[in-house]
């Protein structure tokens, strides 16, 4: 079956109010809990960057996605483009002169697209991490034409990081399909507060909460995301 056609529209991108806000961990255990539900989900990470791994994929955000979504799909579909220091595809273009392929981001898209129903979509960093002068994790949302979901922490702080998320997707014209509030700081808001406030203040669905995971196994993300996550609204 041709799922290009019937799936792209539940495809979606994990955005995140930041770096290291749990977009790896939220999308993985979305993949689990989707999987589980008969959804034939594919996984992509457009740009990656960091300290290649030795074995096995250079990305460990591929690893972590790739193993819940249990896809054997090629590494080079699924993560088009490794940038090997800690930084946006813009910065790594400047320092190692390796210029991002927006046009395989893309094709590597629409293939995977045709491989699988649904495929979540792991951005980097927040949504203005830059690939081109003027081009941003934004753009190529709005070009992949799939709506997106917003990963926040429980840490003070996160409301404004939040907001300023939401006005970038409304100035973009990005469908925001919900928030997910990763709680795994143990200094931060009260989640029914948080929710409370983040609802009133920008009108987009808090698809709920995902406390500290201790387990990464496919049962407790399985449990952990069917019990928090509002997977339907997900679905529609
Ligand atoms: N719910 C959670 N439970 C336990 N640890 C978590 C959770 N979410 C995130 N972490 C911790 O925070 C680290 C960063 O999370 P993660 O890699 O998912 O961030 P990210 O937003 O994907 O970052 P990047 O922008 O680099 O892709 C993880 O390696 C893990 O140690
Ligand atoms: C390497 C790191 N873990 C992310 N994958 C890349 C984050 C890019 C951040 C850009 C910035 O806002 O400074
Ligand atoms: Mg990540």
């Amino acid at each position: 079956m041709d799922y290009s056609k019937k799936y792209l529209l539940k495809s979606v991108f994990i955005t995140g109010t930041d770096t290291d806000v749990g977009k790896t961990y939220i999308t993985a255990g979305l993949a689990v809990a989707l999987r589980k539900m008969d959804v034939d989900v594919g996984v992509m990470k457009p740009f990656a960057a960091g300290t290649a791994q030795k074995k096995g994929y250079k990305s460990e955000d591929v690893e972590i996605l790739a193993k819940a979504a249990q896809t054997s799909d090629p590494e080079n579909l699924v993560n088009p483009q490794f940038f090997p220091i800690s930084a946006s595809p813009y910065t790594a273009w400047k320092n190692l002169k390796t210029k991002p392929k927006i046009s395989a981001i893309l094709s590597n898209f629409k293939k995977l697209s045709k491989l699988h129903e649904m495929i979540l979509v792991e951005g980097m960093g927040g949504i203005m991490t830059p690939i081109l002068k003027n081009y941003y994790i934004t753009n190529l949302i709005k070009e992949m034409k799939i709506p997106t979901v917003i990963v926040t922490r429980s840490k003070v702080g996160t409301v404004n990081h939040t907001i300023m998320t939401i006005q970038m997707c409304q100035k973009y014209k990005i469908p925001i399909k919900g928030i997910i509030i990763n709680d795994f700081d143990d200094d931060g808001y009260s989640v029914k507060n948080l929710k409370r406030d983040l609802q009133n203040l920008t009108d987009v669905k808090v698809l709920g909460s995902i406390p500290f995971i201790k387990d990464m196994s496919d049962a407790s993300l399985n449990r952990i995301f069917k019990k928090n996550i509002d997977l339907k609204t997900l679905l529609k």
